[in-house]
């Protein structure tokens, strides 16, 4: 598929006339949407996902899922209600291509399914997919005895040359660039002949709830799951052999994708309700809680939903992100409005994501009149004055959202592709007018 590379129009941001009042219902998770396709794909029995994210990054999933044999029909759920997906998990085929587009879960979760299909499945993706590390699923994959054919670079593009099996057992990786090498291989681990026992070596493990969505996930359709919290050892993960149910699951809102939407309410002193917003759950996005009400804005939680109020006044931060990476360009946007300096820290493997996300805010705000500068691991940021101007979104979809907030409080400013929020959240342009009442 064409990278997401083709829609160099401008949108003018909408710039906030006075405190917002909305009511936003956020689309599925993209997080847990494509988790459960992968776990239903795997099982041993007919499953179904209701309110499904459908967006590029889940889409991607259900095509690669489905070029490997898995149906995925599309339509209502049991009960008559709102859009459902039934997955029948027929077996994995190969030979099979998969376009991984510029989908980490894509990308991550899907080479140790292809190592179960029966023939080869090749790989490849955007541009940039070939810069994302990819190296602890291939080097865990072969040590557990699947064949790959790469270019030696430990990414993109390659052929996982399937078997039909995979023997599993103990492996050990250093997954400080991305959780997701743990996710993708505990996620498959149940199908392994062994099971699979995860240990990871590195210095640091970024996004651990995005760890324990895998765990809670796959205890949720009957595996046996041992963790670090369960009593285990430390950095290991343990997946016994066998077979998953087939569940019927009810996909939470994306909540990293309230983000812009609270951040409306805390730049504009208003309010915004987020209904749906789950009372547990394993989403990152979850923390936005009390890191907004820690920037001046205070929130409730009812059984409707999550309400957020801004008090007008927005404050700097100081806070180590390393678990909640994806939520970094959002909470750098408000801190360049906020009333005092800010740090982010615990973030270098933002460089990897789908730009170099820490460059990418510094270049973005700084353009603007911002006063931005790079750490080894995070960002300085010393609010000023901005002034309008072309937000770059690198093909990322929270740079756009990230742009979009600044442009409530700052008149002119364009936000370039802003139909790379397609990735998660192909309504946003129209959910943001529609927020602000235009
Ligand atoms: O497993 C997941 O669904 C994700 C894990 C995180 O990846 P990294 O650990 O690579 O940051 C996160 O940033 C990404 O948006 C989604
Ligand atoms: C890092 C992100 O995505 P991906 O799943 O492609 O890693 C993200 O959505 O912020």
């Amino acid at each position: 598929m064409a990278p997401n590379t083709a829609d160099t129009a401008l949108w003018p941001a909408p710039h906030a006339s006075g405190a917002v009042d909305a009511t936003v219902h956020v689309p599925g998770s993209k997080s847990v949407t494509n988790r459960a396709l992968v776990l239903a794909s795997l099982a041993s029995e007919p499953g179904w996902l209701r309110r499904p994210l459908r967006s590029r990054d889940t889409l991607l999933m259900a095509g690669a899922l489905r070029a490997m044999g898995i149906e995925i029909e599309e339509g209502v759920g049991p009960d008559g209600t709102g859009e459902a997906w039934r997955v029948l998990p027929t077996g994995l085929r190969g030979p099979a291509t998969v376009d991984v587009g510029n989908a980490g879960t894509v990308m991550r979760f899907l080479p140790p399914v292809a190592a179960l299909a029966d023939g080869p499945v090749r790989f490849d993706g955007d541009p940039r997919s070939y810069e994302r590390p990819l190296n602890g699923v291939i080097d865990a994959l072969r040590q557990l005895g699947a064949r790959i054919d790469d270019d030696g670079r430990g990414a993109l593009p390659l052929t996982v040359h399937g078997g039909g099996a995979l023997d599993g057992g103990p492996v050990a990786i250093d997954a400080s660039s991305s959780s997701q090498f743990v996710s993708a291989l505990l996620l498959s681990g149940p199908r392994f002949n062994q099971g699979v026992e995860v240990r990871h070596t590195g210095a640091t493990l970024p996004s651990m709830p995005h760890i324990r969505m895998t765990v809670d996930m796959l205890r949720a359709v009957g595996a046996q799951v041992d963790t670090p919290e369960s009593g285990g050892e430390p950095n290991v993960w343990r997946v016994t052999p066998g077979a998953l149910l087939g569940r019927d699951l009810v996909i939470e809102p994306d909540l990293s994708n309230a983000q812009p939407f609270l951040a409306a309410a805390l730049v504009t002193g208003g309010k915004v309700v987020i209904p749906d917003w789950p009372a547990r759950t394993t989403q990152p996005g979850d923390r936005l809680r009390e890191i907004f009400t820690e920037m001046g804005g205070s929130c409730e939680l009812t059984e409707y939903g999550l309400v957020f109020t801004g008090s007008g006044s927005v404050h700097g931060i100081d806070v180590d992100l390393s678990e909640v990476g994806e939520l970094t360009p959002g909470i750098a946007a408000v801190a360049a409005l906020a009333d005092s300096p800010s740090t982010l820290r615990g973030v270098a493997h933002l460089r990897l994501h789908e730009t170099d996300r820490l460059a990418a805010l510094t270049k973005e705000i700084n353009e603007l009149g911002g006063d931005v500068t790079e750490t080894a691991d995070g960002l300085h940021i010393r609010p000023r004055r901005l002034h309008g101007g072309i937000f770059h979104t690198y093909d990322d979809h929270r740079m756009a959202t990230a742009g979009a907030i600044i442009g409530l409080a700052v008149e002119g400013v364009q936000i370039e592709n802003v139909a790379t929020t397609a990735k998660t959240l192909p309504d946003f342009p129209d959910l943001w007018t529609g927020m602000l009442g235009a």
